[in-house]
């Protein structure tokens, strides 16, 4: 089985098949730092990333923002000093998607790149 974040995205559309419960609960087995959660009705993904200070923060919110645009598929981000929350979720499709477990997974690999 190919590594989450080796996989390819799938273009953004507002008819993309959501995750069901039991993609979710097996998808977040290779990405266990992340937390499932709905807003306003909206299942997505987030982690609270902590660094040192906020020019830390701002490097790994550049490269995140990176990743993003190479794909076209795009996370909420809040940089503050020492820590960068990021949230993935398919604004399209109203949910979770593969996309964005796929992100979160290359989210993930960016703190390497540090
Ligand atoms: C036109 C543009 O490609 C679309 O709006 C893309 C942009 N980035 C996106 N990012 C995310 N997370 N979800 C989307 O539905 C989405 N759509």
């Amino acid at each position: 089985m190919t590594e989450l974040a080796e996989q390819k995205c799938e273009a953004c559309r507002a008819d993309a098949p959501l995750v069901s419960d039991e993609e979710l609960a097996e998808l977040l087995r290779e990405i266990p730092d992340w937390t499932p959660l709905a807003r306003d009705g909206v299942m997505q993904l987030e982690r609270v990333f902590k660094f040192r200070n906020f020019k830390q923060a701002l490097a790994f919110t550049n490269r995140v923002g990176a990743i993003a645009e190479e794909v076209g598929h795009h996370p909420a981000l809040l940089t503050e000093w020492g820590k960068v929350t990021v949230t993935w979720w398919s604004h399209e499709a109203g949910g979770l998607h593969k996309n964005d477990f796929i992100m979160a997974a290359r989210t993930d690999k960016q703190l390497e790149a540090e």
